[in-house]
């Protein structure tokens, strides 16, 4: 019989560096491990006192991760927190791993404690994260002082919220870190340690059936036109522009940008990796206040692909232009 103060954790994989393994004819490494595979590799674990569950839900490198992908992991979170599951650890790729991690914080229901890892060097390689990430990421799972703070990341024994955390690095295993914030926690001799309480989070509802949006991200460069948007595409629903600095645009592109903004919402995020969007700071043609008074949506701190999440959940539920920016007025900063 299970012992009711056991914590019961569920560990669900996708893929990701974390799983790989390299083929033995020296093609690079590729996701092969399951679930039960990425726990036998953890030293220590029979220590801990949780009960384990696993789920192989994919079994891919995160850049070929979708939209559907990630509500087909909601609808499994919710699930398993319908369940007697008192925390979930989904492992993944790093490269996207913060924009799953902000996706689940904006749409599972339950407030469970749910962490997302990684790991930037593969079981193969000498000095591999993994084990040691995983295992931290059942500590902070099975921690019941982080229910209901929505949806966090945990890698090199640093906790961080999904809002703010980052990859800011290719290789580094301290490649994680939240700019804006810093790490919201830290593990302590493996015991998680709470610092500081992320914000509050939003969940926005589900729609019945996954309704796809497109929605780029535009970044702005030196003397770049933004000729990919022109003529006029109608097939997009939104945009994001990641500006310059405080969100900046070359001047020869707003009347482009308040076109699009008049048809579908644009949102402004920067491209400099921390910081807010401003509202006032500057008045020049192409300046944030500028491109605010032609109808762009201020992204806040929220970065350019989170952004993205954001509104694409938004349209994915019809969400108007006043409520698309009035939930990022709320949510971002
Ligand atoms: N470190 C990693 O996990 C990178 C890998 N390309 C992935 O995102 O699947």
């Amino acid at each position: 019989m299970r012992n009711a103060s056991t914590p019961r954790i569920a560990v669900i994989a996708l893929g990701g560096t974390i799983a790989m393994t390299r083929s033995p004819d020296g093609d690079g490494a590729a996701p092969e491990l399951d679930a039960d595979d990425l726990l036998e590799s953890v030293p220590g674990l029979a220590e801990r006192g949780v009960e384990l569950t696993t789920h192989t839900l994919r079994s891919v490198p995160s850049p070929s991760l979708g939209l559907a992908d990630l509500a087909e992991l909601t609808t499994l979170v919710d699930k398993l927190a319908d369940s007697d599951t008192d925390g979930v650890v989904v492992t993944q790729g790093t490269d996207t791993l913060e924009e799953s991690a902000f996706f689940l914080d904006l749409t599972v229901r339950a407030d469970i404690p749910l962490v997302v890892t990684g790991a930037m060097r593969s079981p193969s390689l000498a000095g591999a994260d993994g084990p040691a990430n995983l295992l931290a990421a059942i500590a902070v799972a099975a921690e019941p002082a982080v229910r209901g703070l929505g949806c966090l990341v945990v890698m090199s024994d640093e906790i961080h919220s999904s809002r703010h955390v980052r990859k800011t690095h290719t290789t580094s295993t301290a490649a994680f870190a939240s700019p804006d914030t810093g790490p919201i926690g830290h593990l302590v001799e493996g015991t998680p340690r709470l610092l500081v309480r992320p914000e509050a989070r939003t969940v926005l509802p589900r729609p019945d059936a996954p309704d796809p949006r497109t929605v780029p991200v535009v970044p702005t460069a030196l003397g770049d036109d933004l000729a990919l948007l022109r003529p006029y595409r109608p097939g997009l629903d939104g945009l994001v522009v990641a500006g310059f600095g405080v969100g900046h645009v070359p001047e020869d592109t707003v009347d482009l940008l308040a076109t699009y903004a008049a048809r579908v919402p644009v949102v402004l995020a920067t491209r400099t990796g921390a910081g807010a969007v401003h509202r006032a700071s500057y008045g020049y043609p192409g300046s944030e206040q500028d491109l605010q008074r032609r109808g762009l949506i201020n992204a806040g701190f929220l970065d350019p692909f989170k952004a993205r999440i954001l509104l694409v959940r938004l349209l994915e539920r019809d969400a108007g232009h006043t409520e698309i920016s009035d939930t990022f007025a709320a949510l971002a900063g």
